[in-house]
């Protein structure tokens, strides 16, 4: 066996994020890590590649044991991780980025020919082309992740850890990853991959571990396993399937005129972009990031100022008011990313729980400290957020469980529109099926909700009607039932426009 984790257990304070965890990849294998927000699974991996130490347990290399105390020394056993948030220079060049903290040196300068040539040299050998003169900031995600891939390579490792890795990625992005480690894999390489895309899994993955409240529930061979068993060690329960019910449409709630944002090179970031939505509709945004949908969304909530248009809300002219004048009127908002909007990573899950609702009415007045710390407790129960206590800071909490509190939040606020960006990125399957069933709860009440997805399932599931995005402009709309994966693919990659 290449590598075995036995016994690994993992606590903080009174918090066991790891317990008895017995762990083992072999060589030339995919090896899936499977389980709810919070269960376990970047700590283990953090343990592995140095970044923690267990609390107990250890790691055998090739039957050896070993201890790592930092990532370097990690590294230096052959162990690249390729984390959630890419850790890249954007201003660098692609291959300063790939040898940086092993450049090749003439002299006491850094050799630039050479490390293109490296570069140049890597690439072709595990057939993974880019151009390294090309600047970080100017590379789709899809080819930054690529440039962290190739810095492990680079670095030596057999061993790649990847937390996380199609949840920033296009669908067509994520399809050439996972061919990539494939590809990798018969080379000799050996994988660990974080995810909570169980069809991914299934697609790719040798082995399947589950984790669940810290402890293993199961290592099964992915062949012999199914999306059904793998959800039901992750949650302990079967799933419940939300189906949409017939709503009867109000008023228009949102109403966008013909709005446009020039870039900075003259080509429109947004083009004559009109939007419609009326109570009681979800309305989804399909497109490939970079199309316009977030400028979209960050016109219409007042972050980003428009060239041209209008923007109305329950009848109210909107446009070129503040993110909190919009608010008062009657948005909230789940954003796209939620640590440079949706929270105060310095806050404690009280203070971002409580966001914007200081000024939400209760019976006796304001909401008071109190009511606020009830409402938070209901928010931890409603979405089983795992966050230790009210007075936890939120950067201690794994992604999905910050992710779950901002939904909560936000859907609490109760105004009649809900921008939606994103939603259940990063959450797992049980906490996914609870924000869809909120979403649904929301427009069976007559919310107008804007839905922005890079998730085709997602849209697909909770939508009335889509529309897809393209270069900034409406490629397309259909009716939910006149929706099919293969239209909305197609005006996604710039095909067949009706608009
Ligand atoms: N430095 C820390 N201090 C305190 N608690 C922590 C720390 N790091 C992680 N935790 C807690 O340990 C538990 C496991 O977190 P971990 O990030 O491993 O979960 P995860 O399975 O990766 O979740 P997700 O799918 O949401 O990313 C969580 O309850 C988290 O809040």
């Amino acid at each position: 066996m290449l590598l075995q984790m036995r016994q690994i257990t993992k606590t903080y304070g009174n918090l066991t994020a790891n317990s008895n965890v017995d762990f083992s990849l072999r060589q030339g294998e995919i090896h899936a890590l499977v389980g709810e927000n919070g269960a376990g699974k970047t700590t283990l991996m953090r343990i592995l590649y140095g970044m923690e130490q267990p609390t107990a347990g250890s790691i055998l290399l090739n039957g050896k044991e070993v201890v790592f105390t930092n990532p370097t020394e990690a590294i230096r056993h052959r162990i690249g991780m390729v984390h959630q948030h890419f850790m890249l220079f954007p201003s660098f060049t692609v291959a300063e980025n790939i040898v940086i903290g092993n450049e090749p040196k003439k002299g006491m300068a850094f050799d630039r020919k050479k490390a293109v040539q490296q570069v140049e040299d890597l690439c072709a050998k595990y057939r993974l082309p880019i151009d390294p003169h090309k600047k970080v900031a100017e590379c789709p995600l899809g080819l930054q992740q690529r440039v962290e891939i190739l810095k492990v390579l680079y670095q030596g490792a057999d061993i790649i850890i990847l937390d996380e890795p199609t949840g920033v990625l296009t669908p067509l992005e994520a399809k050439e990853l996972l061919v990539i480690m494939r590809s990798l894999a018969n080379q000799g390489k050996s994988f660990i991959i974080i995810t909570h895309k169980l069809h991914e899994v299934m697609e790719i993955a040798d082995r399947v571990t589950v984790l669940r409240d810290g402890k293993i529930t199961g290592t099964l061979d992915a062949a012999a396993t199914s999306v059904e068993e793998l959800s039901k060690l992750m949650v302990g329960r079967d799933l419940l399937e939300s189906a949409k019910r017939e709503v009867k449409l109000g008023e228009t709630v949102l109403q966008v005129k013909d709005i446009s944002i020039l870039g900075a090179k003259g080509k429109p970031v947004l083009d004559r972009v009109n939007l419609q939505i009326k109570a009681g509709e979800i309305v989804g945004i399909a497109g490939i990031s970079g199309n316009g949908q977030s400028e979209f969304i960050q016109a219409i909530s007042g972050l980003l100022p428009i060239d041209q248009g209008e923007i109305h809300l329950l009848g109210q002219n909107v446009t070129g008011r503040t993110v909190r004048e919009i608010r008062e009127i009657g948005l909230s908002h789940v954003p796209e990313d939620r640590y440079q909007w949706g929270a105060a990573k310095e806050g404690t899950v009280l203070d971002n729980g409580t966001m914007g609702h200081h000024r939400t009415r209760s019976r006796s007045g304001f909401l008071q400290g109190k009511e606020l710390r009830q409402m938070v407790d209901r928010f931890i129960q409603q979405f089983q957020i795992k966050a230790g206590s009210q007075d936890t800071k939120v950067k201690y909490l794994s992604g999905g469980n910050l992710q779950k509190l901002i939904v909560a939040r936000e859907i609490a606020q109760n105004q009649p529109f809900l921008i939606a960006a994103e939603p259940t990125r990063g959450v797992d399957i049980g906490a996914m099926e609870l924000i869809h069933e909120e979403l649904l709860r929301k427009r069976d009440e007559q919310g107008a909700i804007l839905l922005v997805s890079s998730e085709l399932t997602e849209i697909l599931k909770l939508s009335d009607r889509i529309l897809v995005m393209y270069e900034g402009r409406i490629a397309g709309e259909l009716s939910a039932e006149n929706a099919t994966e293969e239209q909305i693919s197609l005006w996604m990659a710039g095909g067949d426009s009706n608009a």
